[in-house]
């Protein structure tokens, strides 16, 4: 493929000319006095949602308490799929250390250090690889799924809002957690390929 590299170079600059102007423009709760500063502390709480302690503890709590195999084999994927997505995205994060937008109020509940570095969206990957997950091992009514997609979608947009990121860091953050999805699937741990994971947690 003969691609013309001024020419990619202009369309890159373009793209990251119009992500910045974006991102500051959809940016209104970066600050109390922003101009949707009241809404900050809903904006903040959706955070929490999307933070990777609840869904650790979570998981491990629920993966304690569960006293069946098949419900064992999800929490222990599931387990699986958080540390993989912590373990991308700080690789990601600290390989390409981009800047968080200078609106960003760095006031975020237990950060690791790469989380300084703001690509890709750290919430925007679990939201997507969560809501994926979600979907194909619970049985839910049609609301609560439209509700599970809901959710990962306005969480990738208040970080936007919050300032925390720019629009490509949560649209490659939604690629990403989508696409580890997949890894989790095709890694699938079960009690035949993984049995030393499932015997540790049986002796108990
Ligand atoms: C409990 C077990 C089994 C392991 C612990 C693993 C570990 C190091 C957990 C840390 C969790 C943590 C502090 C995650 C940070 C989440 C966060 C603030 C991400 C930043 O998101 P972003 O959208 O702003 O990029």
């Amino acid at each position: 493929m003969d691609l013309n590299p001024s020419f990619l170079g202009i369309a890159l600059r373009s793209l990251l000319a119009i992500d910045l102007w974006l991102s500051k423009k959809l940016g209104v709760c970066a600050g109390e006095s922003s101009s949707w500063g009241s809404v900050r502390p809903l904006m903040k709480l959706l955070e929490i949602s999307g933070h990777g302690i609840p869904w650790l503890l979570g998981t491990l709590y629920c993966l304690c308490r569960s006293d069946s195999w098949a419900g064992r084999e999800v929490l222990m994927n599931l387990l699986f799929a958080l540390l993989l997505d912590l373990l991308l995205v700080a690789l990601i994060k600290g390989l390409v250390r981009r800047r968080r937008p200078a609106h960003n109020q760095m006031d975020m509940f237990v950060t690791l250090s790469v989380d300084k570095y703001s690509f890709p969206s750290g919430h925007a990957t679990r939201a997507a690889l969560m809501s994926r997950f979600i979907l194909n091992h619970l049985v839910l009514a049609i609301p609560l799924r439209v509700l599970v997609v809901l959710w990962a979608f306005v969480l990738g947009l208040s970080r936007v809002m919050l300032g925390r990121h720019n629009v490509t860091d949560v649209a490659f953050g939604f690629f990403l957690g989508y696409m580890q999805y997949s890894i989790v699937d095709y890694c699938w741990l079960s009690p035949h390929n993984a049995p030393v994971l499932f015997l540790l947690r049986s002796q108990r």
